[in-house]
């Protein structure tokens, strides 16, 4: 694989591209419009000083360049952090032609983006994910928001970015086990649609983990490619870009559980093992594709149980996942490798046994 960004066209309504490459972070005033007057970094301390670096590059093409630091992780995703960017952004008068840049992982992203949507009805965001799982999920397909005290993700708009920027330079201070968090939904988009990112974690997870190889970037390309592959033809979720919820109805109930302590990656891990009992119970997935996710998940580090005692609670916070209609749970299941379906109507019984395969 050369060193030359590589560009990923997400089309549609909203189109726009993902550039992966390195030391690209700089091209980030191209994206934006040229009437672009003001623009706001959102960002957390973590990545202080990336975005001290970012404004500092971007200083003397705008009249001003504002930095919006957030509280660390899930943290961010509060109204009262939207609303700290809200007050910036008036106390500045931005006005539509203006921009908001998120930079960070995930939880930055989707705060970044749905700020972004609803200042002024709409302003334009370019996203820099500073994370894998940002890389390869969060900043891409436009899906923003934030948590509420029932649940993940319950309040947000769908609002396309307008470039995401995947700088793997950026990943150079990111801890391990946040790399491997990330590396749950490359397996996911490996799970649902790509099997040769299974293959290649299989093959070798320590060059497939490692930021500097090109093992990593051909998986991280990969993992974007299904993604946007998916929201392009389905931004709103209307039917295809359900199945990149693998692992999310459970996934995101542990979160809650967990009152967002716990990284993301790691509760969808947990999820889309669970995922995988239910398909091969209620389903068709066979004992060999259940027994892939389980070394996939082994070879990445990720765990695959949850307590026994936690399903009352999870099953309660699972009722609000918004796949649900008229009261029914909806699951998405595999009936083999790389093809996903909705499962829905399931009796609760089955859901228990699905658990217990995955309890502890
Ligand atoms: N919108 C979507 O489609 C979508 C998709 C997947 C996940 N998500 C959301 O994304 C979030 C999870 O994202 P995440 O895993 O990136 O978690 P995160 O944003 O919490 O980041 C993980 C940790 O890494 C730190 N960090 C970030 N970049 C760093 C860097 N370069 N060096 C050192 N530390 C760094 C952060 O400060 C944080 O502590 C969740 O809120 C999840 O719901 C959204
Ligand atoms: O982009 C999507 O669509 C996804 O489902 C991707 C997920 O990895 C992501 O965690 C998303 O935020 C979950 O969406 P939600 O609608 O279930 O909150
Ligand atoms: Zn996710």
């Amino acid at each position: 694989m050369t060193d030359a960004p590589t560009r990923i066209p997400v089309t549609g309504s909203a189109a726009y591209e993902i550039t992966v490459g390195r030391g690209i972070i700089g091209t980030v005033a191209d994206a934006l419009d040229e009437r672009v007057a003001k623009v706001l970094i959102v960002h957390t301390p973590t990545v202080g000083r990336m975005a001290e670096e970012l404004r500092a590059s971007l200083q003397d093409r705008y009249d001003q360049v504002l930095l919006a630091e957030v509280p660390d992780a899930e943290s961010a995703k509060r109204v009262e952090v939207a609303a700290f960017c809200w007050q910036i952004l008036g106390q500045a008068d931005f006005t539509r032609s203006d921009a908001v840049i998120g930079l960070g992982g995930g939880a930055v992203t989707d705060l970044a983006g749905f700020v972004a949507a609803t200042w002024l009805r709409g302003v334009q965001v370019v996203q820099i994910p500073t994370t894998v799982l940002g890389m390869v999920d969060a900043a891409v397909g436009g899906k923003t928001g934030i948590n509420t005290a029932e649940g993940k993700n319950l309040v947000g708009a769908f609002f396309a970015p307008r470039a995401v920027i995947c700088d793997l330079d950026l990943l150079e201070t990111l801890p391990k086990n946040e790399v491997l968090a990330g590396f749950a939904e490359v397996a996911k988009a490996g799970f649902i649609a790509d099997p040769a990112i299974l293959d290649l974690i299989e093959a070798d997870v320590d060059r497939v983990s490692d930021p500097s190889t090109s093992e990593f970037r051909e998986v991280i390309e990969r993992a974007i490619a299904v993604k946007a592959s998916v929201v392009s033809e389905d931004f709103l979720e209307g039917g295809a870009r359900e199945m990149l919820n693998y692992g999310h109805t459970l996934g995101h109930a542990i979160e809650h559980a967990e009152r967002y302590q716990w990284r993301h990656g790691v509760a969808v891990a947990i999820g889309m093992m669970f995922a995988a009992e239910l398909g091969r119970m209620a389903g068709s997935l066979s004992d060999e594709a259940v027994e892939r996710h389980r070394r996939v998940l082994t070879l990445l580090g990720l765990p695959q149980s949850y307590p026994a005692g936690r399903w009352p609670g999870l099953l309660a916070t699972m009722q609000r996942d918004k796949k649900a209609r008229a009261g029914m749970l909806r699951f998405i299941v595999l009936d083999d490798i790389a093809k996903p379906r909705v499962l829905a109507g399931v009796d609760q019984s089955v859901l228990q046994f699905a658990y217990q395969e995955i309890a502890n």
